[in-house]
């Protein structure tokens, strides 16, 4: 069976009048059927590129430049206008992390609900797409379902406009569930919820998810599978989220793991951050050569080859498998 989705070495810049910004360097990622990958990276490092790059939807400066995507074998990059919309609207669920900006403030979200709904399905009554926005609002845990759908996204709380976002991206039952930090600055039980909610759905509907975060916390809870996105492309990737959290190879992923409470094991900082949220990638060896505080002559002159350290999990680093004094 075809994998679900699957990115090949994408490279995206954006073209602005001023310079050429170079985000993603190679970005690759499988999802088959069943999975939930967590994608982790810092701020800047690619995450919603990259997910506006799977499903073809990259602002108008931004440009694909290298790479393939595959949804269920077939091929992203060449999709006709119609075919994508069908995509975003009913095979892929993307949930952002902004719920104000991404309603329309003033239509009532039970119109935005059946829009979305009729978006995939064209000959439905309006009896039909107002049932699916009521079970939408009902699986999202939202109370009196009935009656929210004339409520206006901004009579709602941030915890309810997110929800809101999830019934929308789920309410035509996508195959692929992609989570873009859904639930960054909503209280921690609401976190907790709202996770728990994507999770029930993606094995009631035998979907899948990606989830984007900056928390490794997160994925250990949800996730199978782990991919680490540096500065545009993984660089480090574990079929086994236990597997990684145990054994981190890489210098950047380490990093991150000495910042997340309740890890298995100690790790310490390896790698300095960004000196600018604009990061200067360069053009031969490794991205990370000048921020790595294990860099050297090597790490200049050659980028890293993948290497597989156990058993689906392998790594971008000249260290990998190699001593190290930290
Ligand atoms: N339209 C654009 N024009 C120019 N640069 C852009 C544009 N959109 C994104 N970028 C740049 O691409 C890089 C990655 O952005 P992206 O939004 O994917 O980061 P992210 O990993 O999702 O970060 P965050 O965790 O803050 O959401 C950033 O350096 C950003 O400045
Ligand atoms: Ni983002």
């Amino acid at each position: 069976m075809d994998k679900l989705l699957q990115a090949e070495e994408l490279f995206v810049n954006f073209y602005t009048t001023k310079e050429t910004v170079r985000v993603l360097t190679g970005f690759s990622l499988e999802v088959e059927h069943g999975d939930i990958v967590g994608i982790v990276g810092e701020s800047g490092s690619g995450k919603s590129v990259a997910i506006a790059a799977m499903i073809n939807l990259l602002e108008k400066t931004g440009r694909i430049d290298r790479g393939a995507v595959w949804f269920e074998g077939a091929d992203v990059l060449q999709m006709d206008e119609e075919t994508l919309r069908n995509l975003r609207c009913s095979e892929v669920g993307v949930i952002p992390n902004n719920p104000k900006g991404m309603l329309h403030p003033i239509v009532p979200i039970g119109t935005q609900l059946m829009n979305r709904y009729c978006s995939a399905h064209p000959d439905a009554k309006k009896e039909e797409a107002r049932r699916h926005a009521v079970e939408a609002l009902e699986m999202v845990q939202i109370p009196d379902p009935e009656k929210r759908l004339h409520v206006l996204p901004s009579e709602l709380s941030g915890g309810m406009a997110q929800r809101v976002l999830i019934a929308m991206a789920l309410i035509n039952n996508p195959k692929l569930i992609v989570a873009d930090d859904a639930t960054t600055g909503l209280d921690v039980t609401v976190q907790s919820q709202i996770l728990d909610l994507i999770e029930a759905q993606v094995h009631k509907t035998h979907s899948s998810a990606i989830m984007v975060t900056h928390d490794l916390g997160i994925v250990a809870q949800y996730c199978k599978k782990v991919g680490i996105l540096c500065m545009g492309r993984i660089v480090e990737y574990s079929d086994s989220v236990e597997e990684l959290l145990q054994m981190a190879a890489h210098p950047y992923t380490r990093t991150l793991l000495a910042a997340t409470p309740g890890v298995p094991r100690e790790y310490c900082d390896e790698v300095n951050p960004a000196k600018s949220a604009r990061h200067e990638i360069s053009a031969q060896g490794c991205l990370l050569q000048n921020r790595c505080k294990h860099c050297t002559e090597i790490c200049c002159r050659t980028a890293p080859p993948k290497t597989e350290i156990a058993p689906g999990h392998w790594v971008e680093c000249h260290l990998a498998g190699k001593e190290r004094e930290s």
